[in-house]
């Protein structure tokens, strides 16, 4: 089923509360929360006390993009905050079929975050394993940024494996996210979608959100 999943990075920091809230009524399906470290990305967004903050107030479930080296660290402070679903990049670990296990092991959804510059090809022995694929459509680390089109293909790449396998993993897109982007990664195979600046600019966003949902 498809998700829309607004990225409160776009969000207004000193009335987040405020803004869960608009987001949870325009019919939201879940929070995507950017975690970025200064180190894997050229950013620091906000870490776990802000996470569990804004896990008491939210509704609907979290969805935690772990932007950090050493993501492994944060597993189980994310599961003792109700973290439904959590990602990490193949470009930051050594071991990610071990996180895999230990993130299914605390009980959550395990996802892998592509880099533009990676390929699907990385991937290929933990599919089978994996809960969800997050192929980033723009270079991490920031909100705002153009929908990079090369990795459409990705999305239709990995759909054909999950096809051809009778995998079960979600695909996420996250990064540009609009009307017309949405668009275009569902009709290759995405059924979660990210996006900030285009839901936090909307004037209507419960119209925005239906709009996203295609
Ligand atoms: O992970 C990231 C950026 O690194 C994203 O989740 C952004 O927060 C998406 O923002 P928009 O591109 O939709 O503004
Ligand atoms: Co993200």
């Amino acid at each position: 089923m498809d998700k829309i999943l607004p990225s409160l990075l776009a969000g207004d920091f000193a009335n987040l509360g405020r803004d869960i809230g608009r987001m949870e009524a325009a019919g939201a399906d879940m929070f995507h929360l950017d975690v970025m470290d200064g180190q894997f990305v050229p950013n620091i967004s906000y870490g776990l006390p802000v996470i569990e903050a804004i896990s008491k107030v939210s509704n609907i479930p979290i969805d935690v993009h772990l932007m950090t080296l050493q993501p492994d660290q944060f597993i189980e402070e994310l599961k003792r905050m109700g973290v439904a679903m959590v990602s990490f990049h193949v470009e930051a670990t050594h071991h990610p079929h071990r996180l895999i296990q230990k993130i299914q092991q605390n009980g959550m959804k395990a996802g892998i975050a592509l880099n533009p510059h990676s390929a699907v090809s990385e991937l290929e022995y933990l599919l089978p394993d994996l809960d969800f694929v997050l192929i980033m459509t723009v270079n991490p680390g920031f909100g705002g940024q153009e929908f990079i089109s090369q990795c459409v293909g990705k999305i239709t790449e990995l759909d054909g494996m999950r096809k051809a396998h009778n995998y079960q993993f979600d695909i996420e897109v996250d990064g540009g996210i609009n009307d017309e982007t949405a668009a275009i990664c569902r009709d290759e195979g995405a059924n979660l979608f990210v996006s900030g600046s285009h839901l936090f600019k909307a004037e209507d966003p419960a119209a925005a959100i239906s709009r996203l949902r295609g």
